[in-house]
């Protein structure tokens, strides 16, 4: 079926590409999605204005891929299961729930590296 992409020279490339569709995919379809983009915005504007250090810059960029990619995980676990079957099942109810869960393990992460990079920081200036 995917013959043609295979066969081609740029198939190295065109993975980026088709990686990119999945984001933008994600993007246009998902709120939650939307809502970590705008939060990850927030917190990049932050680290500028705080001049957070090299050390926060490397976590606070690891627990943002965590975020976005689990979403995104859970966006493709949301889309096989509704393939599968969009009739209501508790189990897959229970492994969509499973999925959503992942994502707010690692936002409650984010989260609470976030707290400790930035409430220190934003008290300082009002005090
Ligand atoms: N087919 C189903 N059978 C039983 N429960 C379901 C089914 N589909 C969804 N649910 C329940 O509804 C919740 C939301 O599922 P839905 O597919 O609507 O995702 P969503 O609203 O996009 O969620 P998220 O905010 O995680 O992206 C699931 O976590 C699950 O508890």
């Amino acid at each position: 079926m995917h013959s043609d992409y295979r066969g081609s020279s740029h198939r190295f490339w065109k993975g980026f590409v088709f990686a990119w569709n999945g984001i933008r995919s994600v993007f246009r379809t998902e709120r939650n999605f939307r809502v970590h983009m705008f939060c990850t915005g927030l917190v990049i504007l932050g680290g500028i204005v705080f001049h957070i250090t090299k050390g926060e810059w490397m976590l606070l960029s690891l627990i943002i891929a965590l975020v976005l990619s689990l979403e995104m995980v859970n966006t493709a676990i949301e889309k096989i299961m509704d393939y599968l079957s969009t009739e209501p099942d508790p189990k897959i109810g229970a492994i969509k729930d499973i999925a959503a869960g992942a994502v707010f393990v690692s936002a409650i992460s984010a989260a609470v590296i976030g707290g400790f990079i930035f409430i220190p920081r934003i008290v300082e200036v009002f005090l």
